[in-house]
C-alpha cells in the first residue's frame, strides 16, 4: 500500500472513531467543544482532512494554513488542579472562541470507560459489586439506560473510595487500577485524532496529571488553583447531593493543592470573576503561542523521524525535570 492510501485509511478510521464510546466523544458537551473547534475552520470536512493528510505527507507549502503548518510543533498543555477549582471553566474557554481548541476531558473519557459492555464495567462489577449495595442503578430510574445492563453509580462509588481510611485508599487504588489505563488509552487516540487534523495546540484536562505523570508528555503544565474555602463553597453549590463531610472527603483525597504548585509550569488563581479568568488564559495563551509555524515546524513536518527524535527528547527532558522536582519536595516534606 502506497504512503498517501496509507493515510487516508488511517485518518478515515480515526475519523469514525469519534462515534464509539469508548472514544469518549459521544458525550454532548465534549461533542460541543470539539465542534468549537472545527466551527474555527468553515472549509468542508473532507477538504480540511485532505488538506491535512497532504500536510503530513508532504513538506507543507509556505502558504499552507498556519493551522495546518503546525502539524509537527502542536503544544499539549496539561490542565490540571483540584476538585471544583475551575478545570472545566478554564477548558470551556480554551475551547470556545477566538481560542477555540479542541480539549481531551480525562473525567469525561473516566465516565465513558466504565459503561455498561466496557471491560473496565466488567472489572468494577467484579471488584466491589459483592460488597457495595447500591452499586448498580436501578433499571427504572438510571439515568444512562442501556440494552446492555444497569449503568454504574458514580455516586455510590464515590462514596466508597473517595476518603482517607484505610478501605478508601485500598478501594481508590484497586479503581484507579481499572480506569487508568482504559483512560490514557483513550486519551493517546484524542491526541493522535487532533494532531492529525493540525491544530496548534491541544489542551488535556486530568485531574490526576501530576499524579499519574501524564505531566511528562506535556509542552506545558497550567494549574488552575483556588483558595480552600471558596473551593468547598463551589463544590457544595455546584454538587448539591454531596454533604460538606462528602466535599471535604473528595478534597483531601487528592495531592495537595501546594504539592501541585511546585509540579506546576504556571499558576492561574482563580479567587476572582470569570472575565478575569478568561484574561489570564488568552495572555497565557498570547504567551506560548509565539514561535510557533517556524522555519523548524515547516522542516519537521516532512521529516518523521526526527520529529519522533525531538519528542522522545522532549520527555526524557520532562522526566528528569519532574525527577529533581520530585526529590526537592521529598527533601521539603
Ligand atoms: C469515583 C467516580 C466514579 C466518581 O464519579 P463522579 O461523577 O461522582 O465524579 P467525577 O468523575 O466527575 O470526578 C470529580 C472530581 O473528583 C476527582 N477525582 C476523580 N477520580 C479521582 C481519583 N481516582 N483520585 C482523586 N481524585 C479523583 C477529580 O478532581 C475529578 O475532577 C469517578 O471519579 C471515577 O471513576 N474515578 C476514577 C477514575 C479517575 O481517576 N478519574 C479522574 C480522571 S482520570
Ligand atoms: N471564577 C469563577 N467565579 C465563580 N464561579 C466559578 C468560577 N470558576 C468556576 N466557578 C464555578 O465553580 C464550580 C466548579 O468549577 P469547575 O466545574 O470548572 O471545576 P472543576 O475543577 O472542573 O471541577 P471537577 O474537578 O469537579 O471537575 C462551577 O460551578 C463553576 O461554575
Amino acid at each position: 500500500m502506497s504512503r498517501w492510501s496509507e493515510l487516508v485509511r488511517v485518518h478515515v478510521v480515526i475519523d469514525s472513531c469519534r462515534q464509539q464510546p469508548s472514544f469518549g466523544l459521544q458525550d454532548r458537551q465534549l461533542r460541543h467543544k470539539s465542534a468549537a473547534a472545527i466551527r474555527s475552520d468553515s472549509r468542508p470536512l473532507f477538504s480540511r482532512q485532505i488538506s491535512n493528510l497532504a500536510i503530513t505527507a508532504l513538506v507543507p507549502p509556505r502558504s499552507a494554513p498556519k493551522r495546518l503548518r503546525n502539524i509537527n510543533k502542536m503544544l499539549l498543555i496539561g490542565l490540571t488542579g483540584s476538585i471544583a477549582t475551575g478545570k472545566s471553566t478554564v477548558s470551556r474557554i480554551f475551547s470556545s472562541a477566538p481560542h477555540s481548541l479542541p480539549v481531551v476531558d480525562a473525567d469525561h473519557l473516566a465516565h465513558a470507560v466504565i459503561l455498561p459492555g466496557t471491560p473496565a464495567y466488567t472489572k468494577i462489577l467484579k471488584a466491589f459489586l459483592s460488597t457495595t449495595p447500591g452499586l448498580l442503578h436501578d433499571p427504572e430510574t438510571d439515568p444512562n439506560p442501556s440494552p446492555i445492563g444497569p449503568s454504574i453509580n458514580r455516586k455510590i462509588l464515590g462514596q466508597l473510595v473517595f476518603g482517607t481510611s484505610e478501605a478508601n485508599k485500598r478501594d481508590i487504588k484497586i479503581l484507579n487500577g481499572i480506569v487508568h489505563p482504559a483512560v490514557r488509552m483513550a486519551i493517546f487516540r484524542s491526541i493522535v485524532y487532533y494532531w492529525l487534523r493540525g491544530h496548534w495546540a491541544i489542551v488535556l484536562d486530568i485531574p490526576l496529571l501530576f499524579e499519574s505523570r501524564l505531566d511528562m508528555f506535556c509542552g506545558v503544565t497550567l494549574l488552575v488553583g483556588v483558595s480552600p474555602e471558596l473551593q468547598l463553597e463551589r463544590l457544595l453549590k455546584r454538587d448539591a447531593h454531596l454533604t460538606k463531610e462528602d466535599g471535604q472527603k473528595r478534597i483531601a483525597s487528592q495531592m495537595a493543592l501546594e504539592k501541585k504548585k511546585q509540579l506546576a509550569d504556571v499558576v492561574v488563581w482563580n479567587d476572582g470573576t470569570k472575565e478575569e479568568l478568561e484574561q489570564e488564559i488568552a495572555r497565557f495563551l498570547e504567551r506560548y503561542r509565539k514561535g510557533r509555524g517556524s522555519f523548524w515546524t515547516i522542516l519537521l513536518a516532512g521529516f518523521w523521524p526526527l520529529t519522533a527524535t525531538i519528542m522522545g527528547w522532549r520527555i526524557v527532558g520532562n522526566w528528569l525535570k519532574r525527577k529533581k522536582k520530585d526529590e526537592r519536595l521529598n527533601k521539603k516534606e
